[in-house]
């Protein structure tokens, strides 16, 4: 038998009512992982992590901890912490009392709590406070003793769910990089609930990503950046520029056929299963390198032949809309290319991700659905 996990779930399924929000869901987590659940509004991932925490009861499927089954057992029997976004402090207690509350809830001797809350309070950088109310703190303190009343209980696992999304994005950088270096440092299993890309790739060892109740890739954050496994994968990981090619399978590569608006190309197929036809290929618009319409690109990919249509500055790079065919893609260059001017746009073959197409749309066709502000 495989050596099981440190945190287990097994065929998870969950349902409020008649609506399935989880389904089919397999999850092992190490001892001292940092596991982000990373997916769009509504796709599960609260409900997930209330699940692992025991405050939802699936109406499927096992959870198990060091090789025991916990599914019904309540939360305060888990060996779990949760932290919210909302951080849930007390607000009539000060930020000592807060942050010895579950230590007092356990009956631990007020001697004991009072050392465990002072080095906690040191851990975090709040020493000093203690006698403050959570009225009178800044937001990234706030959240800091919401998370030193979760590890005040020494717990194996921490849950935390958005618990940086209030926070201004300036203090949401340094929190990130503090909250992952106590969770290696104390040696915690941590699973991460977030819709923010960034976040998730920056502070986890492993990326899950859900879609509408499903596992749909996990990996580590390069993996599932650079090989999505799904075209869903690839558009949440910001590869959202989307054009539909025609091409086939040959030996270890895809080759593509030239087209209306296409050079033709060849990418290695890495081991993905594409079938001769119209393949749907995705990239990021930091990918593509654009050129004047008069040279020659060579090297794997694709060539797209366009004509720029707007171009702002983002900062750090130029961003370009596209016209390809009668669609639009999204390009960045470091210099501006000015509206109307003929280009072409290669998109490296690491940085093209192909899926056989879903449905039956026209080769060399492209469609892309236009972000915010873009200036002609
Ligand atoms: N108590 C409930 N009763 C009925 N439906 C619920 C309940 N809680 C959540 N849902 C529904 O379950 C789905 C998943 O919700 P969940 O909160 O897990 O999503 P999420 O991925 O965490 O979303 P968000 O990022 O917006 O918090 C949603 O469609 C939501 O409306």
């Amino acid at each position: 038998m495989s050596q099981r996990a440190f945190l287990e779930l097994r065929s998870v399924a969950c349902r409020y009512g008649n609506t399935q929000v989880l389904e089919d869901i397999d999850l092992n987590i190490e001892r001292g992982e940092f596991v982000a659940l990373l997916g769009s509004s509504g796709c599960g991932k609260t409900t997930l992590l209330r699940v692992l925490a025991g405050f939802v009861t699936p109406s499927s499927g096992s959870v198990s901890v060091r090789r025991r089954e916990v599914t019904h057992l309540p939360p305060d029997k888990r060996g779990m912490a949760l932290v919210f976004q909302s951080y849930a402090l007390w607000p009539h207690m000060t930020v000592a009392q807060n942050i010895g509350y579950g230590l007092k809830l356990k009956k631990v001797q007020r001697s004991e709590i009072d050392s465990r809350v002072a080095a906690m309070q040191s851990l975090l950088g709040l020493d000093g406070l203690g006698a403050r109310k959570p009225a009178a703190l800044s937001g990234g303190q706030r959240q800091r003793v919401a998370l030193g009343r979760a590890l005040a209980v020494d717990p194996e696992i921490l849950l935390l769910d958005e618990p940086l999304s209030n926070l201004d994005a300036r203090i949401r950088l340094s929190v990130r990089h503090e909250l992952r270096a106590l969770q290696k440092r104390l040696g915690i299993t941590a699973v991460h609930v977030t819709h923010d890309r960034e976040e998730a790739m920056v502070m986890a060892d492993r990326i899950v990503i859900l879609n509408a109740g499903r596992i749909a890739q996990q990996g580590t954050p390069e993996d599932v950046y650079n090989r999505p496994a799904s075209a869903f994968v690839a558009a949440f990981m910001g590869a959202e520029n989307v054009i539909s090619l025609n091409g086939a399978p040959q030996g270890s590569d895809f080759l593509i056929e030239a087209g209306p608006s296409n050079a033709a190309g060849r990418v290695a197929l890495m081991g993905r299963d594409l079938a001769q036809g119209v393949v749907e290929a995705r990239f990021r618009p930091e990918a593509a390198q654009i050129h004047p319409a008069e040279t020659a690109v060579v090297g794997p990919g694709v060539t797209l032949e366009g004509e720029i249509a707007a171009v702002s500055y983002p900062g750090g790079h130029w961003r370009h809309a596209v016209h390809v065919g009668d669609r639009e893609i999204m390009a960045d260059a470091s210099r501006a290319f000015g509206p109307g001017e003929r280009v072409r746009v290669h998109v490296p073959a690491d940085a093209l991700f192909l899926f056989n197409s879903p449905g039956s749309q026209p080769a060399n066709t492209i469609s892309r659905v236009l972000p915010g502000k873009v200036h002609a």
